[in-house]
């Protein structure tokens, strides 16, 4: 019998997500692939008084009432490890989880961000040089984004977040995977310095997206010959994307991680592979229909 059912009720759980384009870019691709009984809504733990604590009861809630699988996000993303009954390799090694799969009532943890931001650093900046790399947030997001890097070649990896105890944790798991990549957390005040013998950056933090102005680290201390990445995509153009962008650096922002990392997802919860290119230019729509300039459409 084939596992995948037609009917798809998926969730994104997490806090502060109502501007989130997940649910437009599913639906959408759904739709384009014949699939007409699929539909993705919001699960907001904050909007709604559930405590981060509790996102993982959220959770099973959700599945009890009908939900065939969800996504999971900021900052719920390692909480909900501990409610769930399988994990991925992959999942189980960065200890963090962004798509549940829901299979006879089992819920299968899976890590597609780490997939989405590798297949967005190929394709983005193809010829980014992979020596050493400052990392800025060590959180769900960010702990997929180390294993990415080190994955795609990173030879020195360095790890800031403003809980040094989560840079910490990160670099213990891929100093055990990844035995020739050096990974070091630094502290968050020594970015800048760090930043002045590094190939590229990746901001993985929140900072700069919707609630969370500003930018992680002070961008006086880029330079024209690094690589730059934010995964933030609320707005696209972060205040550190636009710095970057001022300065010629080669830069990536958040929209080609969301669309990598929703395909991947989609093709988990459905069994069928999404076209990413047609998932790209409707990216682009819902983006220019907010009016913001994006990078994401110069790049296509
Ligand atoms: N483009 C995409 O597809 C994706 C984008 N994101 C975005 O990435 C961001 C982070 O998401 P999560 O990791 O899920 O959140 P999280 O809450 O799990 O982790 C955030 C981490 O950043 C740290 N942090 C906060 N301020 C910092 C600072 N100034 N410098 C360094 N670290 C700092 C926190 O201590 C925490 O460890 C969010 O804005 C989210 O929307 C996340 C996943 C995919
Ligand atoms: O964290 C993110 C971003 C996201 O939550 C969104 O905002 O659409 C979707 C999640 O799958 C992904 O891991």
């Amino acid at each position: 019998m084939h596992p995948f059912s037609t009917r798809h009720r998926i969730r994104l759980v997490g806090a502060g997500i109502a501007t989130s384009l997940s649910p437009a870019l599913h639906e959408h691709e759904a739709a384009a692939l014949g699939l007409t009984d699929y539909r993705y809504d919001l699960i907001d733990v904050a909007a709604e008084g559930i405590p981060v604590d509790r996102s993982g009861d959220a959770l099973r809630q959700a599945v009890a009432a009908g939900c065939t699988g969800l996504n999971v996000t900021h900052p719920c993303k390692q909480v909900v490890v501990d409610s769930l009954d399988e994990m991925s390799g992959n999942a189980r090694l960065l200890g963090a989880v962004n798509t549940v799969v829901v299979r006879d009532g089992r819920l299968i943890g899976h890590n597609t961000d780490h997939s989405g931001f590798l297949a967005a650093l190929r394709r983005g900046l193809p010829d980014a040089t992979l020596g050493r790399v400052v990392l800025a947030g060590a959180g769900g997001a960010g702990s997929a984004v180390a294993y990415a890097l080190a994955a795609a070649g990173v030879t020195d990896l360095r790890v800031a977040d403003l809980d040094p105890a989560r840079a910490a944790d990160v670099c213990a798991r891929l100093a055990a995977a990844f035995p020739q990549t050096r990974v070091t957390a630094i502290p968050l005040e020594a970015i800048e310095a760090n930043l002045e013998h590094c190939d590229g950056v990746v901001n993985a933090s929140p900072i700069g997206m919707v609630g969370h102005p500003g930018t992680p680290f002070d961008t006086d201390a880029l330079h024209p010959g690094l690589w730059v990445a934010d995964i933030v995509y609320r707005p696209l153009q972060t205040e550190l994307v636009a710095a970057a962008t001022a300065l010629g650096c080669d830069v990536l922002d958040g929209g080609q991680m969301l669309v990598a990392q929703a395909a991947d997802t989609f093709a988990l919860l459905t069994g069928i592979t999404p076209d990413p290119d047609r998932m790209r230019r409707h990216l682009g729509e819902l983006l220019a229909d907010q009016c913001a300039p994006t990078v994401l459409e110069e790049s296509r």
